[in-house]
């Protein structure tokens, strides 16, 4: 990527999104275009035509999606399956017929089979059954795979695929129904300090674990493998180390400095049991993470202190 290629961010108001603009910019990049879905709804496969016909952009960073946590996922189950068939459908397809130079399309580790061995390697995809509770989700995402690939095997399009593992950093969804753990955790145990609260609730068992991968990480994985990969294969970008629900909430709990204990309600969905990445391609790449696990909850905490903390 040139310093002036013309480069879209879809999703640039998202925690990925954001992170990927962040990157771009402190590169040097001084032409990015974005629209917000009230701008562009990208469900829209005219109006996404139009703009990839007026705009020609060189290169695209595909990071808009509907996301959310376990709870989202199996309560919008329709919403989660059309929405993100249809944005990844419409980017995919007009940058075919505007001839991008390059497509990057963000999937998700929840991709793999619910009890694929671990660590997760990328030749796993489609070698069992999906995990319930976001197989809406995670049937899109393999179907925006499978669009990438065959793109390049029809017309010869350089459009590549990325599975980030769970994610979190600056702006992170912090509802409490619709968010993924990490954010969900830090609100909740925030809250219960400064209200004297003696427990808080943590769902499921504690026992399932998951990899969390700072999203700046992830946007510096992305900018990477725009400019050093061009492979028909995925790419699974996480940190490659994993810790239980339980670990993670007693983590958080230090880390705000809370004193009250943690208590598991089971009526709630474990989910997948383990999906830790296998990251070795990506190392191999030349990319390794930088921000570890603590160090990334105290930052996030802080932003989510400055901006939804009221003084
Ligand atoms: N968060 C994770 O743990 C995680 C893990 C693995 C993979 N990923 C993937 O990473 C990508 C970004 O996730 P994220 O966490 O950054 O999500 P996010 O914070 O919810 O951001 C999603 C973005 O998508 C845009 N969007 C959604 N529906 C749209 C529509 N109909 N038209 C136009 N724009 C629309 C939103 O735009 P507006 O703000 O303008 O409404 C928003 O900026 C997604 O592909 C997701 O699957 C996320
Ligand atoms: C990366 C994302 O992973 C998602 O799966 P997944 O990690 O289970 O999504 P999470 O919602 O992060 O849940 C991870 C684990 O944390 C537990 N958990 C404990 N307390 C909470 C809480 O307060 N909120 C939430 N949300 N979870 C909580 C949850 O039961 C589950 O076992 C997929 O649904 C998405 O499609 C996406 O792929």
């Amino acid at each position: 990527m040139e310093k002036t290629s013309k480069i879209y961010i879809a999703g640039h108001r998202g925690m990925v999104g954001s992170a990927i603009m962040r990157q771009l910019e402190a590169n040097g990049h001084t032409n990015i275009i974005t629209r917000t879905s009230s701008e562009l709804d990208l469900r829209n496969q005219q109006a996404v035509q139009d703009f990839f016909e007026s705009e020609q952009p060189d290169y695209v960073f595909l990071a808009a999606a509907k996301v959310g946590g376990i709870h989202a996922n199996n309560t919008f189950r329709a919403e989660f399956l059309y929405d993100n068939l249809m944005i990844e459908a419409n980017i995919i397809h007009a940058a075919h017929l505007a001839g991008v130079k390059k497509l990057m399309f963000l999937g998700s580790s929840c991709i793999y089979p619910k009890m694929a061995p671990q660590p997760l390697k990328e030749e796993y995809l489609l070698t069992g059954p999906l995990e319930q509770t976001n197989e809406p989700y995670a049937i899109a995402k393999i179907a925006g795979i499978k669009l990438c690939e065959s793109y390049r095997d029809q017309y010869g399009s350089n459009f590549i695929s990325v599975m980030p593992t769970n994610l979190y950093g600056y702006n992170d969804n912090y509802d409490l129904q619709n968010s993924h753990v990490l954010p969900a955790l830090i609100r909740k145990i925030h809250e219960a300090k400064d209200n004297g609260a003696p427990t808080v609730t943590v769902w499921g068992t504690g026992s399932p674990k998951r990899e969390f991968l700072f999203a700046d990480d992830l946007a510096a994985a992305c900018v990477y493998l725009m400019e050093n990969y061009d492979g028909r294969e995925l790419v699974n970008i996480g940190t490659g180390e994993d810790v239980s629900i339980k670990e993670l909430a007693l983590l958080i709990k230090d880390v705000i400095g809370y004193e009250g204990e943690l208590e598991f309600d089971t009526t709630k969905p474990d989910g997948t049991p383990r999906k830790l990445m296998d990251v070795s391609k990506l190392h191999g790449l030349g990319f390794k993470h930088k921000i570890e696990l603590r160090e990334g909850i105290a930052l996030a905490y802080a932003d989510f202190k400055e901006k939804y903390v009221t003084a």
